[in-house]
This record gives structure tokens, C-alpha cells and sequence, in this order.
């Protein structure tokens, strides 16, 4: 049996919308030399295909019938991450607000979080087998997916920073109000925490961390000296 590298490091960074997980844990798997998974780019791009292949996606069993067909391959270097479906780069079709709209339904569907979870604990054992690790991010990573991760961290911030954030974001692109967007925001992360299988959760071991006063730099920073501490630890 093929082990980890004995410096392999696996970090688990999950927490609701807006809370910086994405940016901090590209910026920290860049510093560290690690690869980056963005779990929710798989959700989004599942409910892509659904959507583009006319499955009503508020039918959970039509969603569980199709979950096993397309093929999703997320690409892993933080500086430059893909994401593709049946061989198509769904990196921008995976952010239209139509399926951020949608992508809480159908990751709602067990069956789809199967084959999805496989996936990510795939990437995760190859990026420890043959790299220095992995940083994850989502929202069920330090709970389900990667229970035995070494490092949990749990980002939270205020409703507020959250959608002027995204609203930040959305600006020129798709006109979206302060209000619209907290409101949106509100209930995609109420859909998520209270969804049987596998909830947005914080995990019992998990390092919580409220970025509503911090700037990015300060929260990279923090979750850098995490690792740091976590693999001087192991020394
Ligand atoms: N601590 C922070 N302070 C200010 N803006 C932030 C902070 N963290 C992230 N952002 C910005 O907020 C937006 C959402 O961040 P993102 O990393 O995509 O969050 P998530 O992955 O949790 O949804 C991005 O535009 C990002 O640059
Ligand atoms: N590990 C994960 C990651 C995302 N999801 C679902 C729930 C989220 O609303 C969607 C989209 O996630 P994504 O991280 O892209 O969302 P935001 O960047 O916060 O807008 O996917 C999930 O169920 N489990």
C-alpha cells in the first residue's frame, strides 16, 4: 500500500457564503506549495450539467437518476484551478446566478453528494500520496468528507460583510442589491445548514475564525501560521 508523503498536510477550510473561504485557501495553498480543491466549483458544475441537460433540478429523483452521468475533473494548482464537465471548461457557466440559484437543491440529493464526496477524497489521498498536501474548501469537508483532516478551520463573518462582499463582486456584471444579495445569501446558507445529509456545519475539532473585522491578508496570515504550527508539531 502507497502511504503519504510523511509531510503531507490536509486542510479542511468549510463555512457559510462570503466568508472568504475560496480566496483564503488558494492564497494559503499557493504560499505553502500545496494543491487547492474548491468543492463547491463541483456542486455548482453538477447542477450545470443538470440544468443544461433539462433535468428539473427540484426533482430530487430525477437529479439522483442523472447524479452518475457527467464527468467532472476539477484541476488542483492554486494559481491556475479548472474546472470541466464532459471535457468543457464550466468555469464561468458555474458562477451565472441561475445556478447559484439551484446548486442547493441538487447537492441536497445524497446521491449526488456520494459520487461528489468520492471525488474529493480521491483528489485529497493522490495530493497527499504525491504531494505536500491539500488545502479543501466547502462546507462539509472537516465533518464528512475529511474527518481525519490535520488542520479544520471554520470561517464565519456577519450577514452583512458577507453580501458586501459578494455584492462587491457582482457589481457590472449582474446588477444585484445590497438587500437582494444578503437576502439570497440568507437562504442559500439556511438551505445548506438545514439539509439532512451532510450539513454546512462547523466540526467539533475545527479552529474557528469570524473574518467580519479582518482584512484577507490578516485571515491568510492566520490560517498560514495554523499550518505551520500543525506541521511543526508533527516534527
Ligand atoms: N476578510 C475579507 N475582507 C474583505 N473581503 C474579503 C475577505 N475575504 C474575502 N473577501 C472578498 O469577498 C469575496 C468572497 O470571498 P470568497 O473567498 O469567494 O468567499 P467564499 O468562498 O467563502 O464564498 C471575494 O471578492 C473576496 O475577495
Ligand atoms: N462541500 C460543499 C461545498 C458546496 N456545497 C454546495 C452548497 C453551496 O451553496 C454551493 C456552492 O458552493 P460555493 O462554495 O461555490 O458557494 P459560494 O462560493 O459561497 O457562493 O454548493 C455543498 O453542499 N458542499
Amino acid at each position: 500500500m502507497e502511504t503519504a508523503a510523511p509531510s503531507a498536510v490536509i486542510v479542511a477550510i468549510d463555512g457559510p457564503s462570503g466568508t472568504g473561504k475560496s480566496s483564503t485557501s488558494k492564497a494559503v495553498a499557493a504560499k505553502l506549495g500545496l494543491r487547492y480543491l474548491d468543492t463547491g466549483a463541483q456542486y455548482r458544475a453538477i447542477t450545470w450539467w443538470m440544468i443544461s441537460n433539462g433535468v428539473d433540478t427540484d426533482d430530487a429523483q430525477a437529479v439522483a437518476v442523472a447524479a452518475g452521468k457527467p464527468s467532472i475533473v476539477s484541476g488542483t494548482d492554486p494559481a491556475a484551478p479548472t474546472i470541466t464537465v464532459d471535457g468543457l471548461d464550466a468555469a464561468g457557466p458555474i458562477r451565472t446566478q441561475e445556478v447559484t440559484s439551484r446548486v442547493s437543491a441538487v447537492s441536497a440529493v445524497p446521491e449526488v453528494r456520494t459520487l461528489i464526496t468520492e471525488l474529493q477524497r480521491a483528489i485529497a489521498a493522490e495530493a497527499a500520496r504525491d504531494a505536500d498536501g491539500i488545502v479543501v474548501e466547502g462546507r462539509d469537508i472537516g465533518t464528512t468528507v475529511l474527518p481525519d483532516a490535520d488542520l479544520k478551520i471554520f470561517l464565519t463573518a456577519s450577514a452583512e460583510a458577507r453580501a458586501a462582499r459578494r455584492s462587491g463582486e457582482l457589481r457590472g456584471k449582474e446588477a444585484a442589491d445590497l438587500a437582494a444579495t444578503k437576502a439570497a445569501l440568507i437562504r442559500r446558507d439556511a438551505a445548506d445548514s438545514g439539509r439532512k445529509t451532510s450539513p454546512l456545519a462547523k466540526a467539533g475539532d475545527a479552529v474557528e475564525v469570524d473574518t467580519t473585522e479582518l482584512t484577507l491578508d490578516q485571515v491568510i496570515e492566520c490560517v498560514v501560521t495554523l499550518v505551520e504550527e500543525k506541521r511543526a508539531g508533527r516534527k
